[in-house]
């Protein structure tokens, strides 16, 4: 539904993005992660016509994207918000960029979409009397008032209070399960890690990690195990069939066996002399997994 293929796009010499290819499919809300400067903004607004690539093509519901692209009539945006009109109530506004449509008010969604915005009795008040965290809400609720198939979000929890934030992540959550497809970048990986079905990470505009959550996190197949002996477990699962990641952390190693369930793995150990004290999944945290694949780059999520 969402896919980037060779993207690229230069600012002076600066390679904002570079060669950057990936996909998101219906059903999948997809975390857009770097840390500052990666690329991300950049890369969204090539994904909604907002800038043209230098190199590579964006395409949406297997059209490509360009400025005015009528497929994207079909996707909610919210990518460094929409200009409202300060003066006008936040109705009023909504209204406004609904009429850029050129479709009859209302949006078929837009009851939900206020919901969720739960601005209540302000929405008829001038927007410059809006707090930031308001402004955000009425900028979500223009991005999902259309009923979008394709939602493309640029931290769309920014200004956002827990409840909120919850209150999102449970929408996002609802329309993908619907069948849409949903892109959002983020600085919250604990966040994301609750929302997210995929990610994907850049680094310097480049591609560094992408696939679904589970995987990324080591799924079933990884596990922590203790013994007596790191170095010599260590060695010996090296040489254990199915075993693709050895590591030793923490006095711990840290196992990735595709199919092999804890039995296989103690037995490996014990038959080759080495004590085992216990074997549990190791599932990482979806920071650990970020600072890994950026070498640890500044992230002020991990705060
Ligand atoms: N219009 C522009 N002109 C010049 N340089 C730009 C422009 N937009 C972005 N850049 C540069 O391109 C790089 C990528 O920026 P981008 O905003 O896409 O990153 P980001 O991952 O969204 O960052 P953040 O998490 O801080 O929002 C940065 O070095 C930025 O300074």
């Amino acid at each position: 539904m969402i896919s980037a293929d060779g993207l690229s796009k230069r600012y002076g010499r600066r390679e904002a993005v570079s060669g950057l290819g990936f996909a998101v499919e219906a059903g999948q809300v997809c975390a857009l992660l770097g840390p500052n400067g990666a690329g991300k903004t950049s890369t969204m607004r090539m994904l909604v016509g907002l800038s043209r690539p230098d190199a590579g093509t964006a395409r949406i519901l297997d059209e490509p994207v360009g400025l005015g692209a009528r497929v994207l009539r079909r996707v909610g945006v919210l990518i460094d918000g929409p200009a409202f009109v300060p003066h006008m109530s936040g109705m009023a506004n909504l209204k406004l960029l609904w009429a850029a449509t050129g479709r009859a008010w209302p949006p078929p969604a837009l009851d939900d979409a206020l919901d969720l915005a739960g601005l209540g009795a302000a929405v008829g008040r001038k927007v410059k009397g809006y707090s930031t965290g308001m402004k955000q809400r009425l900028m979500l609720a223009q991005a999902l008032m259309r009923a979008p198939d394709v939602l493309i979000l640029d931290e769309p929890a920014n200004g956002l209070d827990p409840a909120e934030v919850r209150a999102l992540r449970e929408r996002l959550a609802e329309l993908a399960r619907s069948g849409a497809a949903v892109l959002v970048s983020s600085h919250q990986l604990a966040e994301v890690q609750q929302l997210a079905t995929h990610i994907v990470v850049m680094n310097h505009g480049r591609l560094v990690a992408s696939g679904p959550l589970d995987e990324l996190l080591g799924g079933e197949d990884a596990h922590r195990v203790e013994v007596d002996d790191t170095a010599r477990a260590a060695a010996v699962l090296r040489e254990t069939r199915s075993v693709t990641a050895v590591t030793v952390q923490d006095g711990a190693v840290l196992v990735t066996a595709p199919g092999l369930a804890p039995d296989g793995l103690v037995q490996a150990l014990v038959g080759a002399g080495v004590g085992v004290l216990s074997v549990n999944r190791a599932s990482r945290t979806l920071e650990e997994v970020f600072l890994t694949v950026t070498d640890g780059e500044d992230e002020h999520a991990a705060r």
